[in-house]
C-alpha cells in the first residue's frame, strides 16, 4: 500500500502499537463500556439500520453492542469489500448465523450474492472503525480509503445526513491535530468508551 504522506503513515504505525497492547480484559470492558454509553444515545436510538464492523488488529469490539441492538430489533450489516470496484464496500445484512468468510486482509465478512446487499443509502448509523482520531472529527483509518471512498457522497451533503458515520475507538487513540485530508468523509461523532462526542 503506497503512502503519500510519512506523517500519516508514522501515526498509523504508532496508534495501532498502542491499542494492540490493551490487554483483552480491558479491551472487552471498554467495549461493553462503550456499548452502553452509545445504546443510551439519540443517535442510536433513532436508528434502525446500522452498520458495524467485525473487531480487527486491536480496534474497540462492537460485539456487546450488536447484542444490544439485536434485542432492540435493529437490523445490522457489515462491511464487505466491493469486488471490482476498487476500495469501495458494499453492506450486507449480519445475522447471528451468517455464512463469514476471510476477505484479503483476513477479516471475516458476510457471503452473500450481490442482490442481498443493500443500498449505502439504507443506512441510518455506521459504527466507522479507526486507527486515530482528533479533536475536529478528522479520522485515520487503515490506509486503504475504504470508508472515505464509500461514503464520499457525504461531503455534498449539509442536512439530513444519512447515514451518520460515528468513529469507534479507544479514547488512547485520540491525538491533537490529523493532518486533515480534503477526501476526509466528515464524522457524525465519536463513540468511545469514556462517551459520545458529537460534532455540529
Ligand atoms: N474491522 C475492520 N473492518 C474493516 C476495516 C477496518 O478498518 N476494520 N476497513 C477499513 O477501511 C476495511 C478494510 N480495510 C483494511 C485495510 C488494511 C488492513 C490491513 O491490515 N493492512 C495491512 C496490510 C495488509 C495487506 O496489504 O495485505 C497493514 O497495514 O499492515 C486491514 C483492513 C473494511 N473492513
Ligand atoms: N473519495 C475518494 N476518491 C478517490 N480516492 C480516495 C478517496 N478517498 C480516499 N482516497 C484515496 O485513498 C487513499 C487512502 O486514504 P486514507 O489514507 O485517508 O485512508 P483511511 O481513511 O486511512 O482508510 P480507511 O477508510 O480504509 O479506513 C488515499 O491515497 C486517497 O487518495
Amino acid at each position: 500500500m503506497t503512502e503519500p504522506n510519512a506523517t500519516r503513515a508514522d501515526i498509523r504505525r504508532e496508534i495501532r502499537k498502542r491499542r494492540l497492547a490493551i490487554t483483552p480484559e480491558l479491551r472487552a470492558q471498554h467495549s461493553r463500556q462503550a456499548a452502553a454509553t452509545i445504546a443510551s444515545h439519540q443517535i442510536f436510538k433513532r436508528s434502525r439500520n446500522i452498520a458495524i464492523y467485525l473487531a480487527n488488529d486491536g480496534e474497540i469490539d462492537p460485539a456487546p453492542l450488536a447484542a444490544i441492538a439485536r434485542r432492540c430489533d435493529k437490523n445490522l450489516f457489515l462491511p464487505v469489500l466491493a469486488p471490482n470496484r476498487a476500495n469501495r464496500l458494499d453492506f450486507a445484512p449480519y445475522h447471528p448465523h451468517s455464512l463469514l468468510r476471510a476477505n484479503r486482509f483476513g477479516i471475516a465478512e458476510p457471503v452473500v450474492s450481490r442482490s442481498q446487499m443493500i443500498s449505502i443509502h439504507t443506512l441510518d448509523l455506521v459504527l466507522t472503525p479507526l486507527v486515530s482520531f482528533d479533536n475536529n472529527g478528522n479520522r485515520l483509518g487503515m490506509g486503504g480509503g475504504f470508508y472515505d471512498r464509500s461514503f464520499a457522497f457525504l461531503h455534498h451533503r449539509r442536512h439530513w445526513q444519512k447515514p451518520r458515520l460515528l468513529g469507534f475507538a479507544f479514547a488512547c487513540q485520540q491525538i491533537n491535530t490529523l493532518p486533515h485530508q480534503e477526501w476526509d468523509v466528515p464524522l457524525a461523532g465519536i463513540a468511545t468508551e469514556q462517551g459520545v462526542a458529537l460534532f455540529d
